[in-house]
């Protein structure tokens, strides 16, 4: 079977298509070298396929076939063979280089690569005005200077003062052209970096979402946060300032080389010491590499710290622990700062060694040549010109090294996004709709167990029979599972061994989105998003009526404060619900899941935050408005569930007791100390 999000990631465009050809391109296969062959090899194996040939450079691939005999359209073999190679996994799409990484998350981000060439092209003709410019006023300056000799007539003297006149204006020229195509070029380039930027955090945030929450539970937000912002904004200053600054140095060195190849002898003076500039570059480039990762664990520490305290704000208040929480957030920052400085450092030494070597050249080549011309082996113009081409070669050496930079930066974020953006999710989509307007809202849990770590069993072998229409209560110690069996239920995790069955169903054969749409849920902790009330009851149905929203408000008895607050349904309920009090955004969040019409309504603790009257009234509401549907409920207040139908008594993850409120008074166990402690 296919995995969904890797066939959503096969994004197939078609480039050109005539009879018996057929070009597309995928990002799926740039960057991956091994794969190329595989897929060449899969494609050429399906009847009709005459020859294919695969790119992994552009992720192009060409197909030629016999219309006639082919047997299936060449998107579906492609798509078919693909994921077939990809579902495999193995070395072929292992990501093996920096490259590779690099290119895979460019084939994701840049939406139109047929742009880059134009632009590219754009941009040497730039930078040819720009070195045009630099000549045209060297030009200038010699023209100035005249023949050398004095002039024998009038003509001569007016050729003499023309030229430098002439040659000022054609720079002039060049300069208002520079400063027109590079306005247009550097715009150009930031517009695609910025729109693959911003389509980069639409797929890792994507990504992170569907992320399995087990793997979530050990990411840092921090580091999330890291990868969104700052391995997202290298890419973009990859792409916004590499491919020009590329393209720029590339002419200004064969320019520079086209001038001092006209004296040989100081190019070999010259390239003797900067041959042994590669003694030192690995040892430096490790060393920058290292303090790069540093620099990134650093960052990821810090946002994690800021995101931990900011969120906590109210209890660091209320335990005086302002001081010490500045301290440690000021501390994690010094680090950054450190971690910062080694890396710049690092990337510095690099270039101070570069540039060391460089000017050691100049300084050899400058004086071998000196003492040439003095001898006179060579003419004083080669000289002089070759001279000028080199601080302007040292320069563009910078460029080399920033461009170096650039991509040291690109390849490390790329791997870090790749991580996420090749993450599989392991709870999957299974194949079996629920058909919405007939769910009975039963489940069978038969004998689970499950643990968020192998080692350790949080559920074990638990099993209960929810009949259609009926509720069941769970209640038991704090920490027994209650809260996991509804995360198992919603497919947020899947069981270690047993089953759950909706309508008879397997949860992995269901569609996910069926599974979570049948069933309306009230955290613990119910989350609202900034936003208003409306916004966030309405995430319960979108689309539903002003009306409707007012109704399911009214049923969890929060109409009437909703209504008092100083914009009513349009009040912003702050971060996080951060406005509301605790049974406020209980309320909102009950109102949210009636809005859903869900068969299945699962309360974990949802009335918890009430006064005993107004859980009275949500629970009177409850039983009128929720004829027919399934509920479970749990609760620590075993008066909130004496009315279920079955109440099961969890204890360290097994079931300890089950049945009815008096059936359970009655047997003296666990419950009916509990409800005594409770009742008195
Ligand atoms: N994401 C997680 N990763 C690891 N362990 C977890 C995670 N969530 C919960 N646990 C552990 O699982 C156990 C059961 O937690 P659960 O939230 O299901 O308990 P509960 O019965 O709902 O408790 P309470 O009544 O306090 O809400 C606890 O020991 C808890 O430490």
């Amino acid at each position: 079977m296919i995995d969904p999000r890797s066939a959503h990631e096969l994004r197939l465009h078609l480039l050109s298509s005539k009879a018996g050809r057929e070009s597309w391109r995928s990002n799926a296969i740039q960057g991956r070298w091994a794969l190329a062959p595989a897929l060449k090899r899969a494609l050429e194996a399906r009847t009709g396929v005459r020859r294919a040939s695969v790119n992994a450079w552009t992720g192009r691939v060409v197909v030629e076939f016999t219309s006639q005999s082919i047997e299936a359209p060449v998107e579906e073999l492609l798509r078919e063979s693909l994921s077939e190679i990809l579902s495999r996994g193995g070395p072929e799409i292992a990501v093996d280089d920096d490259v590779g990484a690099l290119l895979r998350v460019l084939g994701k981000c840049i939406e139109k690569p047929e742009q880059l060439l134009p632009l590219t092209l754009f941009s040497a003709v730039g930078h040819a005005a720009r070195i045009a410019q630099g000549f045209s006023l060297l030009s200038t300056v010699t023209a100035a200077r005249g023949p050398g000799s004095p002039p024998r007539d009038g003509v001569e003297d007016a050729r003499a003062e023309s030229n430098p006149v002439r040659m000022g204006m054609v720079t002039l020229a060049l300069s208002a052209a520079e400063l027109f195509l590079r306005h247009h070029r550097t715009q150009s380039w930031r517009q695609i970096a910025r729109s693959a930027e911003s389509s980069l955090r639409a797929q890792v945030f994507e990504a992170i979402v569907a992320q399995d929450m087990a793997t979530r539970d050990k990411q840092g937000t921090g580091r999330l946060i890291g990868v969104v912002t700052e391995d997202v904004a290298r890419i973009g200053a990859f792409i916004e300032r590499g491919g020009d600054t590329v393209v720029s140095n590339t002419l200004a060195i064969l320019v520079a080389a086209k001038s001092l190849l006209g004296s040989p002898h100081l190019v070999v003076t010259a390239a003797a010491p900067l041959l042994l500039v590669a003694l030192p570059s690995r040892h430096l480039e490790r060393r920058a590499s290292e303090a790069r990762s540093r620099r990134s664990a650093s960052s990821d520490e810090f946002h994690d710290l800021l995101e931990n305290s900011l969120a906590g704000i109210s209890d660091i208040k209320s335990h005086n622990a302002e001081t010490a929480t500045s301290r440690r957030v000021a501390g994690r920052a010094h680090d950054l700062a450190d971690a910062s400085t080694v890396s710049a450092r690092a990337i510095s030494l690099q270039q101070v060694v570069f540039e060391g070597f460089f000017s050691a050249s100049f300084a050899l080549a400058a004086a071998f040549g000196g003492a040439r011309v003095a001898r006179g082996k060579a003419s004083e113009e080669a000289y002089t010109k070759a001279l000028y081409s080199f601080p302007q070669l040292v320069s563009t050496m910078t460029g080399v090294q920033e461009v170096i930079a650039l991509y040291q930066n690109a390849v490390a974020s790329a791997r870090r996004l790749l991580e996420l953006l090749d993450d599989r999710p392991t709870i999957r989509s299974g194949p079996t709709r629920l058909p919405m307007d007939s769910i009975r809202g039963e489940i069978v849990v038969e004998g689970i167990s499950f643990g968020y770590e192998p080692s350790r069993k949080i559920l074990d072998d638990v099993s209960f029979h929810l009949k259609p229409g009926q509720t069941l209560g769970i209640v038991g110690p704090t920490g027994s599972g209650k809260s996991t069996l509804l995360r198992l239920l919603l497919r947020l995790y899947d069981v270690d061994a047993g089953r759950i069955l909706l309508d008879g169903h397997d949860l992995r054969d269901l569609v996910l989105s069926d599974t979570r749409a049948a069933i309306a849920i009230v955290g613990q902790e119910p989350y609202l998003f900034r936003g208003t009330v409306r916004e966030n009851v309405l995430l319960g149905r979108p689309g539903a009526s002003q009306e409707e929203v007012r109704d399911a408000l009214r049923k969890a008895e929060a109409l009437e404060f909703v209504e008092a607050l100083p914009d009513g349904l349009d009040a912003d309920v702050g971060e996080r619900g951060r406005r509301l009090s605790g049974g406020q955004r209980q309320r909102v969040a009950i109102a949210r899941a009636l809005l859903k019409r869900a068969p299945i309504l699962a309360l974990d603790e949802a009335t918890s935050h009430l006064d005993y009257e107004t859980e009275a009234a949500v629970q009177r509401a409850f039983r009128d408005t929720t004829a027919g549907v399934s509920m479970i409920v749990v609760a620590h207040r075993l008066a909130t569930v004496r009315h279920a139908d079955q109440i099961v008594v969890l204890d360290e993850g097994r079931i300890r007791e089950r049945g009815r409120h008096d059936e359970l008074v009655a047997h003296a166990g666990l419950y009916a100390y509990l409800w005594q402690l409770q009742n008195g």
